[in-house]
């Protein structure tokens, strides 16, 4: 991570805990809107005007976050307008790297070889973890947001009037149950994997593999129809189904999230599908990326050996 500017090595058994040994993920600090007419949104400062190519967004394909950004860009059709800069799946000794394996490349505005250059050519002294996604305004060279959750719900109205689009991701009517869903699914589904995963106790382990599959099961029984809105689909979808590609070919064996898989649950894994199949959303998938990413945390998977399976990815993504 960066303090004050400067990268501090070995980043990755610097997972932070609380005093029960439970995983705490950093609260993100950019939080800037790109708006139809650059007025500010709900936080930060204004001066983003929504315009074509002025804006790239930094991603990792390994990560859940970063991801439903992606998704969200693909379904608002906003691929031609906020062109991406894919980083290297495996996290190194500094961070998120560019370049240098199949599918990641180099940096784009500023040549740079890690992510936190990015990080400190927006704010010099930045301290905290160089994350992903990040969204970069390549107009007046600095970072925009780099919280994912800004980033998917502005991606759905902020450039309406450049590419008019019928899918509201966020619609009003439905923005109070969004609001009241999407904290539980973050805090013991999304995020759930990873307290699983980096609990430094076996206390913190065994609350959040339990916080994992009550949500699971609940979201099961909560599918009746296409999505968990009935039959529109929702930024609650997306913010679920990173969670869901990934689950059995990476959480349930290095996070040791392994009381089931999402395999065996018919409603999830046909919600899975439905997702996958929807227009541009595969393209975001990188099985790959995922299972190299995850099994190269070092901390967790010190071999770095990559398990082969489980056959049942692969032919959902090849359908
Ligand atoms: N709040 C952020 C979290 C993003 C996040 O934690 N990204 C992870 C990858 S999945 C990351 O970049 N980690 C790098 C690090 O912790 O050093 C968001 O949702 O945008």
């Amino acid at each position: 991570m960066l303090v004050d500017g400067k990268w501090i090595e070995n980043w990755q058994p610097v997972q932070k805990a609380d005093e029960k040994g439970r995983f705490v993920r950093q609260v993100s600090s950019f939080r800037n809107w790109v708006t139809p007419d650059g007025s500010a949104g709900p936080t930060g400062e204004g001066g983003f005007e929504a315009e074509p190519g002025r804006y790239r967004l930094y991603v990792a394909l390994i990560c859940p976050w970063a991801s439903r950004t992606l998704i969200a860009r693909k379904l608002k059709g906003l691929d031609k307008v906020i062109p991406v800069t894919v980083v290297n799946p495996v996290i190194s000794a500094q961070g998120w790297q560019f370049g240098g394996y199949d599918g990641a490349q180099d940096d784009p505005l500023f040549g740079a070889r890690y992510m936190h250059e990015i990080y400190t050519r927006a704010e010099p002294h930045f301290t905290g973890r160089a994350t992903v996604p990040v969204l970069w305004d390549m107009t007046r060279n600095v970072m925009v947001n780099n919280e994912s959750a800004d980033i998917l719900r502005m991606f759905d109205t902020a450039f309406e009037g450049l590419v008019p689009s019928d899918l509201r991701l966020y619609p009003t009517d439905l923005a109070a149950e969004i609001d009241t869903l999407n904290p539980v699914i973050y805090d013991k589904l999304n995020n759930g994997v990873y307290k699983a995963g980096f609990a430094s106790s076996q206390e913190a382990y065994d609350e959040a593999v339990a916080g994992v599959f009550d949500t699971l099961d609940m979201l099961e029984g909560r599918l009746t129809g296409d999505y968990l809105f009935g039959n529109r689909l929702t930024e609650t979808d997306i913010r679920t189904f990173v969670t869901l590609i990934r689950f059995d070919a990476a959480y349930h064996g290095l996070f040791k999230t392994n009381l089931r898989q999402i395999a065996d649950y018919p409603r999830l894994s046909a919600f899975q599908q439905r997702i996958l199949d929807l227009p541009g959303v595969r393209e975001t998938v990188n099985m790959d990326h995922i299972t190299r990413g995850y099994y190269s945390i070092k901390a967790l998977n010190p071999t770095g050996i990559r398990p082969v399976g489980p056959a049942h990815v692969a032919r959902a993504l090849a359908r």
